[in-house]
């Protein structure tokens, strides 16, 4: 039947009786041969899919209709859902008294079977507690893959940092938020901004926690939540129910699971594996510093450009996932990493066994996927086939690493020697059945080989002999009847026939039925070649019907070793995302990275891994210890600050990924994570203030960083007013130096800065080199001790021919604005061996140790005196009354309040609030 047929009124009132029960943006309904949009559906889906809309009446009434031929639904789902619209799909099945319809399957982001996309697709759940702690479940449908992990944090907004970040990095399609999370707008609008996922309101008491646990111990198995540890009470509440349902990761697992089940995804089954993963094993890197770091799209959001298109070069899909994986999550784990590390040098140093890998895998199809096929019961014959072919590269894969002896002794030979290989050459003979060229279509035979069932060789036999007899049947007939001009053929209508040409149908026998008349013959039939037509087709039903069967039989068997698929398919990505590692270090001349547990930074020669390859690079050196543990970084705008501070976070991340890294050496004490604030033109672009999102991200890292952490700011403070700005990345450089005393880059234009060094212990000055010595500026790009030039600006005006009264008066200006208060540094405790009082006085330009304070360890205290000396003794009054003039009088309070700001005691929060108070005082 096709959608033309008079039933269209009853049919329309059927789709928004459908429409009504279901809760998904669009609804697409089988009537015949079409699937058919109506009404809104209908008008909305024709835009989106360049659809022809017709009017269908029904009940007096006009409505639009938008189809599709059945077996054209996949890809105009595809898109629609890839656009991130959830699509209903109410499927016709045959009834007694004609047919019926029901919702068979909602299509969603999440849960999209059929994606062509190479990422992984996450579908992600999140909840969190009472006490803000998050639980967050991720799952791929299109490979089973099943992760969950709980966070926490110090206070409510670390801990929603940390769990925005944790979702960020899975970059979800589709984003389940618990009861609680969906009430939180904050949350939720950041998922929405920053984010491709579609939101989707799953019903709550699926997140209830008994419910879940339900779901996710008939999923995974009873002992499953015992056996990784997820079975007692809740990590932070101190006790907790015997069911395990209240660590919040099983809430948002169970909620997955009955999403997945509730869409009809049917892909439970190759679900097999539930994976509890801990924060600790990986490296913090939070959204922000993903995005800056170009991880694996550029700031532009190309992905060519990024670290990960530079470094792919991954034979398969699955082996690009995994690589991704990696550099989205770092890790910190010694043991781990030196393994990964042990296996690119082994491909590294061994060029042929790594091509003949490389080389075996291209054959490789993505086996945890067609383990989800199979399971869904969308895999063909096609797809066994595939799944059958790359099963057969098991065993050359691990030969050509066993048989090399750099390789048989490294960790690739554990990883080839991963998988059951005896149970997967046994899966691999149970698929040997399946012809090499199957047809599309799994219902109408000729999918098997001889020798699987002998029911159907029994069939094939019969079939071949009836089809023999056809095939001879016009020599026996053109020898009969002396007809030259005969054939037999067969089409849809008309079955098999003796075709005639009109030349000769005079010599047509009685015995022929004519069937019909063509422009120059005419077909015939005969109750013999009847006969024979319908064995035939009796033969090619049930051969169709059995092989069908015999099929379905043979894909459960294959979603039934989903388990061993994936074990193969991961085996086979590793691997693969090893010999890429390999042969990126090969081609690009990198080291192996020698790893500590922590500490010391030491690379020699290192290089910006991506710039280096568009780029006569320039090498550079850095050396990080406790000694050394913040680096002011300086030099004109453009000589390489940025690209200097990034090359070092990309070189410390490689080698936690397990990487050589693009130095001559390198020494790399293991990070716990890496923060990163540089210039928001990005956001400026979302209409967000530049300042506010650049103290926010100041504001996490202050809170989130720890020693062993690397911290690189870009121009901190440059947001505001220069006085502010010097205030905060002056009270941050302390409060990084003395509190957190994590490894940090701060590459800075506030010259004043890099006074610093002389004052606090662990804070040295390196600067980016110019040559300025021809009256040119050539960018050297050598990264050297000790701060640039500080009028290196005006210089350049100079130089670069601006007329002498404008660079001279620009001094003069410099100098007039340097008029100002005096700021101390303060030292923190340990190393320093107390506080250090210093005295900047950006009146003169120069840094005095206050007598009063200095040499008295009185850690903190404060020197508001000697500022107030200092000014006094400055006594500038034309400076103060610039100030007023320009500031008002409020001036001379506000930078009072400054100098008395205990900032090391001052939440950054706190201090941001000062700032902007002061500044509005100030503008006023
Ligand atoms: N070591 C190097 N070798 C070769 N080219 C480099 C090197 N370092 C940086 N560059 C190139 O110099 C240019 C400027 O670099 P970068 O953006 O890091 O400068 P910057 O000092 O941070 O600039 P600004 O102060 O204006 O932000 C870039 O195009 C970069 O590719």
């Amino acid at each position: 039947m096709s959608h033309s047929d008079g039933e269209v009124g009853g049919i329309v009132g059927e789709f928004f009786a459908l429409k009504d029960e279901t809760d998904a943006d669009y609804l697409v309904m089988q009537v015949g041969d079409f699937y058919e949009f109506f009404g809104d559906d209908a008008e909305a889906v024709s835009d989106l899919l360049d659809l022809k809309v017709s009017q269908k009446s029904s009940h007096g009434s006009n409505y639009p209709m938008a189809g599709v031929p059945v077996d054209k639904l996949t890809p105009h789902l595809k898109q629609l859902v890839e656009r991130g619209y959830r699509v209903a799909i109410a499927d016709q099945h045959e009834t007694a008294d004609g047919h019926a319809r029901e919702i068979t399957r909602v299509v969603t982001p999440g849960t999209l079977l059929e994606t062509t996309r190479a990422d992984a697709q996450y579908l992600a759940g999140v909840v969190r507690t009472d006490d803000a702690r998050y639980g967050l479940a991720f799952a791929d449908v299109t490979t089973g893959r099943f992760l969950v992990t709980e966070v926490e944090g110090p206070d409510p907004e670390a801990a929603a940092d940390r769990a925005f970040t944790e979702l960020y990095r899975f970059d979800p399609a589709e984003v389940l938020p618990g009861p609680e999370v969906r009430n939180d707008d904050a949350f939720v609008e950041r998922i929405r901004e920053r984010t491709d996922a579609t939101l989707t309101l799953h019903r709550a008491d699926a997140f209830a926690p008994g419910r879940a646990t339900h779901a996710t111990k008939e999923q995974f198995g009873e002992e499953t939540l015992a056996s990784i540890g997820l079975d007692g009470g809740s990590r932070g509440a101190g006790g907790g129910s015997p069911s395990g349902g209240d660590r919040p990761q099983i809430r948002a697992a169970g909620a997955l699971l009955s999403y997945v089940e509730e869409t009809g995804t049917g892909v439970k089954s190759s679900m097999t594996r539930l994976q509890n993963y801990e924060g600790d094993d990986h490296v913090s890197l939070d959204a922000t510093t993903q995005r800056n770091l170009e991880l694996t799209e550029t700031m532009q959001g190309d992905r060519d450009g990024s670290l990960f298109a530079t470094i792919d070069h991954t034979a398969t899909s699955p082996g690009k996932r995994l690589l991704k994986e990696w550099v989205q999550r770092p890790r910190r784990d010694l043991p781990t990493l030196r393994r990964r590390a042990d296996g690119v040098a082994a491909f590294a140093n061994s060029a042929l066994a790594r091509e003949t890998v490389r080389e075996t895998l291209d054959g490789a199809y993505d086996l945890e996927r067609l383990a989800s096929k199979a399971a869904h019961g969308s895999a063909d014959a096609r797809d066994l086939l595939r799944v059958r072919e790359t099963l057969d590269l098991l065993p050359a894969v691990a030969d050509a690493i066993e048989s090399d002896p750099r390789l048989a002794d490294s960790p690739l030979a554990e990883v080839a020697a991963r998988p059951d290989r005896e149970a997967a050459a046994a899966l691999r003979e149970e698929l040997a059945a399946i012809v090499e060229d199957p047809p599309g279509t799994v219902t109408e035979g000729g999918l098997f080989e001889r020798g699987h069932d002998d029911q159907l060789d029994d069939l094939i036999d019969r079939h071949e002999e009836a089809e023999e007899w056809i095939a001879t049947l016009d020599d026996r007939e053109k020898r009969e009847t002396g007809i030259t001009h005969l054939q037999v053929d067969r089409n849809k209508t008309d079955g098999y026939y003796i075709q005639v040409g009109n030349s000769e149908t005079g010599k047509v026998p009685d015995r022929y039925d004519r069937l019909k008349s063509l422009k120059n013959s005419e077909r015939y039939t005969t109750d013999e070649l009847n006969e024979r037509e319908r064995r035939i087709f009796r033969l090619e039903e049930r051969r169709g019907e059995l092989e069908y069967e015999l099929f379905r039989d043979l894909r459960e068997r294959v979603a039934a070793r989903a388990d061993l698929l994936q074990s193969v398919g991961r085996a086979l990505a590793e691997l693969d995302a090893l010999a890429s590692l390999a042969l990126h270090a090969v081609e690009n001349d990198w080291v192996r990275p020698e790893l500590r547990e922590s500490g010391d930074l030491d690379i020699e020669e290192g290089r910006h891994p991506v710039v280096e390859q568009t780029t006569q690079f320039v090498p550079n050196d850095l050396r990080m210890d406790e000694a050394r543990q913040f680096l002011v970084v300086t030099g004109p705008n453009m000589s390489g600050k940025s690209t200097y501070m990034r090359q070092v976070a990309l070189i410390t991340l490689l080698a936690q990924i397990g990487s050589f890294v693009p130095a001559a050496s390198a020494e790399i004490g293991v990070v716990d994570g890496i923060y990163t604030r540089v210039g928001a033109l990005d956001e400026l672009a979302q209409g967000r203030s530049t300042f506010m999102v650049e103290m926010q991200e100041l504001s996490n890292i202050l809170h989130s960083a720890t020693d062993e952490s690397l911290v690189i700011l870009d121009e901190v403070g440059r947001g505001t007013a220069t006085y502010d700005g010097i205030s905060i990345a002056w009270a941050a450089t302390e409060y990084l130096h003395n509190e957190v005393r994590s490894k940090t880059l701060f590459a800075t234009h506030y010259h004043e800065l890099t006074t610093l060094a002389d004052h606090l212990d662990r804070v040295e000055n390196v600067h980016v080199a110019a040559d300025e010595s021809d009256g040119d500026v050539t960018f050297l790009r050598t990264v050297e001790d000790g701060p640039t030039d500080r009028s290196y600006g005006i210089h350049v005006a100079d130089l670069a021919g601006v007329p002498a009264p404008v660079v001279e008066r620009s001094r003069g200006v410099l100098d007039k604005l340097r008029q100002d208060k005096a700021i101390e540094a303060k030292g923190g405790g340990g190393d320093s061996g107390g506080t250090k009082q210093v005295v900047f006085d950006v009146g003169s330009g120069e840094l005095k140790t206050d007598e009063g304070a200095s040499g008295t360890g009185n850690e903190g205290e404060k020197v508001n005196e000697s500022a107030s000396e200092t000014d006094a003794a400055t006594d500038d009054s034309d400076a103060t009354d610039a100030v007023r003039e320009e500031f008002g009088d409020d001036a001379e309070a506000v930078l009072a309040e400054l100098a008395a700001l205990e900032v090391s005691d001052t939440a950054p929060i706190e201090l941001l609030n000062r700032a902007q108070e002061w500044q509005e005082r100030l503008d006023e």
